[in-house]
């Protein structure tokens, strides 16, 4: 398994061309936020719009809206249970983000199918949290498109049925393996204190990371930072590699004086460390 280091950041963020607009970075749609977990679209939300996606907009619970918008004016707000809007609206999207804070009833369930069937191949579809156990749970097929899946140790288990004190680079290997028979563009980031990252070009650990980021959103967070990473630089498996780098790296830094990192303390700090680590 190849090691996740810096020498990521310089391959994938570069400096961003004269001639562009918002249309040039990407255009993100994050569904996902029910009535009690809109924090979490928000944390989502906050890390592709500080990533820089050109265009973010959050697909949630109305009753989110305000609060979103307090947190984050840069994103358009759009109500998750208008279909008419989805319809019109996701076959637009570069990238699409389903499941921070969703819910698992049968109203996201349907959400969940109607998504599945509106997205096209050139898009790319980050799959987090309750999508994750729904599409498990009801033994959901993929759709063709390049795929994402960011599950924590027990979403991983959800998924592939390998138990959590099983879980090892061989066997998430083997895991990833048999997901992938049915995509040949799926990656998956399998969270952990190490995560490991499998994607169509081999497998990789992170090297950055602190039990300082052992919190509520955290993961939130890095499924936002990803969707804004692959909106806009090019290759989708080195967008990954760098986002899932960063999240942590920051965490890194923030916690040499800090107790604890606030997942959205790191989105905060993103524009300046891609600031730093852009290249030419
Ligand atoms: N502010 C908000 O709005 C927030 C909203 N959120 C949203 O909530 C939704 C549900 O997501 P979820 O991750 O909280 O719950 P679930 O999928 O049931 O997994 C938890 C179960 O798995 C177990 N477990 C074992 N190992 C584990 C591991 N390494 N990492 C994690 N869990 C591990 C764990 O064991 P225990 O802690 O009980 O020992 C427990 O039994 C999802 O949509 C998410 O986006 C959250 O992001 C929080 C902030
Ligand atoms: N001890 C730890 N060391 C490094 N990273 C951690 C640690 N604990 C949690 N994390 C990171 O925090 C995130 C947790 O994701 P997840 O459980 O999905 O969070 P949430 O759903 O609450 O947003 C992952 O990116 C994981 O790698
Ligand atoms: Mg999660």
């Amino acid at each position: 398994m190849k090691l996740i280091t810096a020498s990521i950041l310089p391959k994938v963020i570069r400096k961003r061309p004269t001639k562009s607009f918002k249309g040039t970075y990407g255009k993100v749609a994050l569904i996902g936020g029910n009535r009690n977990f809109g924090g979490a679209i928000i944390m989502s939300t906050l890390g592709t719009v500080y990533a820089g996606a050109g265009l973010t907009t959050a697909f949630t619970d109305p009753s989110n809206q305000t609060s979103l918008h307090n947190w984050v004016p840069e994103a358009m707000f759009a109500d998750y249970q208008d279909q008419m809007h989805l319809n019109q609206l996701l076959p637009t999207m570069d990238v699409i983000s389903l499941g921070s804070g969703l819910g698992t009833d049968d109203q996201d369930l349907q959400l969940i199918k109607l998504v599945f069937s509106l997205v096209s191949s050139h898009q790319v579809l980050l799959i987090d949290g309750s999508a994750l156990t729904l599409i498990a749970k009801e033994k959901i097929p993929l759709p063709a498109a390049t795929i994402i899946l960011t599950p924590h140790q027990m979403e991983w288990e959800r998924l592939t049925g390998v138990k959590l004190a099983d879980q090892n680079p061989k066997t998430n290997q083997q895991a990833y393996n048999q997901l992938s028979i049915n995509n040949s563009h799926l990656i998956a980031v399998v969270k952990s204190a190490q995560t490991e990252v499998f994607t169509p070009m081999g497998a990789f650990q992170n090297t950055t990371g602190t039990p300082a980021q052992a919190i509520g959103g955290m993961g939130d967070t890095l499924a936002g930072i990803i969707s804004g990473f692959v909106a806009q630089f090019h290759n989708v498996n080195e967008a990954v590699l760098a986002a899932v780098y960063s999240h942590s790296a920051i965490a890194d830094q923030l916690a040499q004086q800090q107790y604890v990192v606030l997942p959205h303390q790191i989105s905060e700090a993103l524009p300046r460390f891609m600031h730093e680590h852009q290249a030419d």
